[in-house]
């Protein structure tokens, strides 16, 4: 809520960060899900009173919104995707306060993932994996929403098929050109859906889960291209374009994605002595993985209409 207050501008919103719920379904059968959630809210309302006169009337208590959590988490008794989580707590919070005009809730998905055993999905038993499902969604009082889902910590290597020549050369540039080098980078990528009302958004529980998982292969065929001969990169720049183009093109309602891949280098090894001038020479086999400094790349893309 942005305002004039004594002839400033003021902007206050409050909101309670990194409620942590976990929950299990079970079927009759025996079979258990669980997702684990890290969830940030965040109200907009009119309690600009609490600020300037000790008034906390137009105050929901963050303690009242880690409740809420458990609450809501609690009645659904069906799987549902963290996505539709977060529009049923944005939307609890919208319409049952008369003060609240605007909800944003952020949700992390910790990676618990079912392990197999002897190649048969465990009934009730998971391992963590690494990159984290990620949302954000912002709830208007009239029903405007806006969705946006995402991946965070997505790494990823290949040993060859990249390259890097054609960049300014001058006095500063040490790096040789080359058409031969490893790419690693680790993706945190986010999409905005084209839903902006709650009444379009797709009914089926876990519809944003599947297109998660869907968008996650998309990402990674496009960065490694055919399981035989891949894909040649001629730089980081390049394939986050052909990654984030991807996207676009196979899932209609992503109006927009933004990209961020850090240029992660393994630096080509070489050592020499007076005595043994080629005691390790590089030959496209070792090298010294680095973490910093590393490359920053990143980029959106959206359809004419949109933005992220
Ligand atoms: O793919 C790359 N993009 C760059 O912008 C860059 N800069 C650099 O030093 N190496 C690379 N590689």
């Amino acid at each position: 809520m942005a305002g004039d207050l004594e002839g400033f501008n003021f902007e206050q919103r409050h909101g309670k960060d990194r409620v942590r719920v976990a929950r299990v379904w079970r079927t009759p059968d025996g079979r258990n899900s669980m997702v684990e959630w890290e969830v940030s809210i965040s109200l907009f309302s009119d309690c600009v009173d609490a600020y300037t006169r000790d008034d906390n009337s137009g105050i929901v208590a963050t303690d009242t919104m880690k409740n809420t959590v458990y609450v809501k988490a609690k009645e659904c008794s069906e799987q549902l995707s963290m996505e539709q989580f977060a529009i049923l707590l944005a939307k609890h919070f919208t319409s049952y306060y008369k003060e609240v005009t605007a909800a944003v809730v952020k949700i992390v998905e910790k990676p618990w993932e079912r392990v197999y055993v002897d190649g048969q999905p465990h009934e009730h038993g998971f391992k963590l994996g690494s990159e984290k499902h990620t949302t954000e969604v912002t709830v208007k009082k009239s029903g405007v929403v806006k969705l946006t889902s995402g991946i965070a910590g997505l790494s990823v290597l290949k040993t060859t098929k990249s390259g890097f020549e054609g960049f300014i050369r001058d006095k500063y540039t040490a790096l040789p050109e080359t058409q031969e080098r490893m790419l690693a980078t680790e993706v945190t990528a986010s999409w905005r859906y084209s839903y902006d009302t709650l009444s379009s958004i797709p009914r089926d529980h876990l519809y944003f889960q599947e297109r998660y998982m869907d968008v996650k292969k998309v990402l990674l065929n496009t960065f490694f291209g055919p399981p035989k001969e891949g894909v040649y990169s001629a730089s980081v720049q390049s394939t986050l374009y052909q990654m984030a183009r991807a996207v676009l093109a196979r899932f209609p309602d992503i109006s927009a994605v933004q990209l961020k891949m850090p240029n992660i280098h393994f630096l080509p090894v070489n050592i020499s002595t007076k005595d043994n001038p080629s005691m390790v020479k590089f030959n496209d086999d070792v090298y010294l993985p680095t973490d910093e400094p590393h490359g920053s790349i990143q980029a959106s893309l959206s359809r004419f209409w949109s933005r992220m």
